[in-house]
């Protein structure tokens, strides 16, 4: 198994590009099972992730081809998707397993065939994740759900899904983005209440647009599907990863120096993360290339932030915000609203040195003058950023285990660090 070596202390400065997102490319690929033509996709990462989803669209009758490949520096990779016929309706738990995301295969089998078999997903390290949103959205458009060996049966009575209104009680991006997929095809009119209004699921809207779907209201919490007899085809360009955009500026701050990053409309992309970390002591300027992220007060400054659906505080930067804190001027107060069980980092932050107590959802960071490096490993993909950040700035050296999970979602990460002066290594490790 691989680990990271860093060796902290170093002031990175440079140029990172943001890659296309993983949360926003993982959907978007799903929508490939809603058409018999081609959908192509361009800035797609590549990710461990995108890789599990391959192989399980490639399961379900898509045939996957890489048209050109710029390379994680050079604008990705475009992907085109082609699934003539779905030549299985069954998602297998072998795959499943690997990437929650899976569950998103559900919508697009079952509006285009009918019926669908999906493996239960299961929680994960930041919480129990269920999908009862999912399922209830599905039955409210008329399917029949049975719960049998951990998997999902699902099945629409007449072969076609029913609009209807789906309203749901607490904001999910994924049942929003499965119910929007599914809703393309039914017959008649899907109106979707309470739905979240992540830019990625703007992103997943407009590409179902392109392949012919009709949703109005995109970027609202209200969505208006009317259903069509099928899609065709569409080319889509993968939005900015705003998650990654936010770790790196996180990294031009912890280790106080200046990464320009580069691709468009950046500071819109980190809307939510944005005036947190300005409040933070973050400088940005806009450049012709992207943006500038700078620490531009004397010391990261301590913050009270709250983790809430989009537009808030995404709770996908928490624990990279939290690195950020441990070596805050005062002290920080963070809250977790979205999963029960996000904090797993805490441990491994304060075996580097950090001063932070957790009570329920909140922690208290105080911050302290300094972190040492120490080898540390991690339960989750954020969670293993916000090691590195530490570990950039830590006195001496880190050893960051288990980095299958930033695998999972920051494309060439050694890479675009090292290209700012970071001293990061990827080496073999055994038995961690
Ligand atoms: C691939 C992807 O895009 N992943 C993102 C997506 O995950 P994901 O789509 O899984 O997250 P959700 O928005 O669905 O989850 C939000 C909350 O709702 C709960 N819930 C969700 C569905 C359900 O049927 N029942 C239920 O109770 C979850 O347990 C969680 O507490 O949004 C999260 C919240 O922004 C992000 O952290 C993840 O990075
Ligand atoms: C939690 C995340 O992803 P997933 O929903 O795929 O687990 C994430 O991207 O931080």
């Amino acid at each position: 198994m691989d680990r990271l070596v860093i060796t902290g202390g170093n002031r990175l400065e440079g140029q990172i590009p943001i890659s296309g997102a993983k949360n926003a490319a993982l959907p978007l690929m799903c929508a490939g099972l809603l058409s018999s033509d081609s959908l192509v996709l361009s800035n797609l990462p590549q990710l461990a992730d995108i890789r599990t989803l391959s192989d399980l669209l490639g399961g379900h009758g898509a045939e996957l081809k890489v048209e050109r490949d710029g390379g994680p520096l050079n604008g990705g990779r475009t992907l085109s998707i082609t699934t003539k016929d779905i030549t299985s309706t069954v998602a297998p738990y072998d795959i499943v397993r690997k990437m929650r995301a899976s569950i998103l295969v559900l919508g697009p089998l079952l509006a285009r065939e009918g019926e669908a078999t999906v493996s239960l997903p299961g929680g994960c390290a930041i919480g129990n994740r269920p999908i009862d949103l999912h399922l209830k959205g599905f039955q409210e458009m008329g399917a029949e759900i049975e719960l049998k060996e951990g998997y999902v049966r699902a099945h629409a009575p007449g072969g076609r899904l029913e609009g209807g209104t789906v309203h749901f009680p607490m904001v999910s991006v994924g049942a929003t983005e499965n119910i929007l997929m599914a809703a393309t095809l039914a017959r008649g009119t899907t109106v979707i209440e309470n739905a979240a209004r992540e830019p990625e699921i703007s992103d997943l809207a407009n590409c179902l647009n392109k392949m012919g779907a009709r949703v109005t209201g995109i970027g609202s919490e209200t969505l208006t599907v009317e259903g069509v007899d099928r899609l065709h085809g569409g080319e889509h360009d993968v939005m900015p990863d705003r998650i990654e955009a936010g770790s790196y500026a996180a990294a031009a701050a912890i280790t106080n120096g200046q990464i320009e990053l580069t691709g468009d409309n950046l500071k819109q992309v980190l809307t939510g993360s944005y005036d947190v970390l300005k409040e933070a002591g973050l400088g940005f300027e806009q450049t012709d290339r992207g943006l500038m992220c700078w620490l531009k007060s004397d010391h990261i400054q301590g913050i009270n932030v709250v983790t809430q659906p989009y537009p808030g505080f995404p709770t996908d930067m928490q624990a990279q915000v939290m690195a950020l804190m441990t070596l805050c001027d005062g002290a920080s107060v963070i809250t977790e609203t979205i999963f029960e069980n996000r904090f797993m980092h805490v441990p491994e932050l304060a075996r580097m040195g950090a001063d932070i107590t957790v009570h329920g959802n909140t922690a208290t960071v105080r911050g302290v003058k300094k972190l040492l490096g120490a080898p540390v490993m991690a339960t989750d993909l954020r969670a293993s950023m916000s090691l590195v950040l530490a570990g950039l700035a830590a006195e001496g050296e880190t050893y960051v285990n288990r980095i299958y999970h930033l695998d999972r979602g920051y494309e060439a990460l050694v890479e675009k660090l090292t290209a700012c002066g970071a001293k990061i290594i990827r080496e073999k490790a055994d038995g961690v």
